[in-house]
Parts: C-alpha cells; structure tokens; sequence
C-alpha cells in the first residue's frame, strides 16, 4: 500500500496553522483540512463542548484517530495538542512533511487572548499557558528540525518559507 504525502502544520494556539493551511493548500492545488474542524463536524459538537461533556482526554484520542484516517496528499492543520501521544507524530513522519509554525509567546498570546473556542487557552492563566508553551515548544521543535518556519511576520513570507523548504519555491 502506498504512503500518504500529507504537509502536517504543527504549532502552538495562534501560530496560524489554519490560515496559512488554507492559503498554501491554494497555492500548491491541494485540498486542505483544518483537523479541528473534522472533530467538531464528526462529533458534532465544538470543542469547547467536546473538552466539557467529554473531557478533553476524549478530544485527544478522536483528533489522533480522525488525523489517521486522512488519505492522499494533503495539507492538515492540526491542533496544538497533536503530538499529545508518541505514536502520532512517527505517523505522521512516515506519511508526509511536518512542519512547525514557530513565534514567541507573546505574539501567540495576544492572538489568542480575545477567543473563547479554545479551551486550554480559556482554562488557564497566563502564567499557566507560557509554561504549557515552553514545554510543547521543545517538542514541536524536535518534531520538526528542519523544517521550522516563523510565523509572526507577514503570512506570506511564512507561505514563501515553507514552500522553499520544500522544495516548491528556490
Ligand atoms: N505570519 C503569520 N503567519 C500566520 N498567522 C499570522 C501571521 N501573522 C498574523 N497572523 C494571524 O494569526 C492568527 C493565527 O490564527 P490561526 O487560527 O490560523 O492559528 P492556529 O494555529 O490555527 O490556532 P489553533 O491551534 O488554535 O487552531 C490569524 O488571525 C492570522 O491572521
Ligand atoms: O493547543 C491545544 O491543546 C488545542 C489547540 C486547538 O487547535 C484545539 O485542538 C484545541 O482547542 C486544543
Ligand atoms: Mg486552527
């Protein structure tokens, strides 16, 4: 069976995973999909309901479960928490590109700050999230050596970023 070339966007709360996904899926021709969104459709709630009627350890294994499911070649935004489980980013490596979408906390914070429709940016303090930040930072990082890419100047130099790191753009 063959392979899935997925581009995987990997980040924080506010890195813009889904907005930059659906401009770089455009310009590369491919379909994109926002793996929140596939919760929230399959689930058929939002996440904020999901994390309270389900908790959020039942968000995790339906975002892990769902992102396996998708086939072909395609551009995913997946949530913060993706690598949440060791098991799905050596899945994702094997079945595209990882990317990370990189900015200083206090640029995440402000984008994040004003929204209600994510829970673990409404859940906890300041404080709490810079702390939740350092440490995914060092994971996201490690997932994505290579291919790290800021995305806290213009949303096109970040597009242009990433599509000369993959070899789409010299
Ligand atoms: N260079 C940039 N790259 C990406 N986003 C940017 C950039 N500059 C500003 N932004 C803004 O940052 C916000 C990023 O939000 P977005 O919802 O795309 O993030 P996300 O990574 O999908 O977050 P979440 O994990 O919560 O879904 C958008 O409002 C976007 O316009
Ligand atoms: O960073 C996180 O843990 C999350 C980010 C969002 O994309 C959603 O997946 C959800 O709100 C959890
Ligand atoms: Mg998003």
């Amino acid at each position: 069976m063959e392979n899935n070339h997925h581009l995987f966007l990997i980040g924080f709360m506010g890195a813009g995973k889904s907005t930059v996904g659906s401009l770089l899926a455009k310009k590369l021709s491919v379909d994109f999909i926002d793996l929140d969104q596939v919760v929230e459709d399959a689930e058929e709630k939002t996440i904020p309901e999901l994390f309270s009627t389900k908790g959020e350890r039942y968000f995790r294994e339906k975002e892990a479960e769902y992102l396996k499911m998708i086939k072909g070649n395609k551009v995913i935004a997946t949530g913060g928490g993706i690598l949440y489980f060791d098991d799905t980013l050596a899945w994702m490596k094997e079945n595209g590109t990882v990317v990370y979408l990189e900015a200083p906390f206090s640029i995440l914070y402000q984008r994040i700050a004003e929204d209600s429709n994510r829970p673990v940016a409404t859940q906890n303090s300041k404080e709490q999230l810079e702390r939740i930040f350092t440490e995914r930072h060092k994971n996201y990082q490690r997932a994505a050596v290579d291919m790290t890419v800021p995305s806290y100047g213009e949303i096109e130099e970040t597009i242009s970023a990433i599509l000369k790191k993959i070899g789409k753009l010299t």
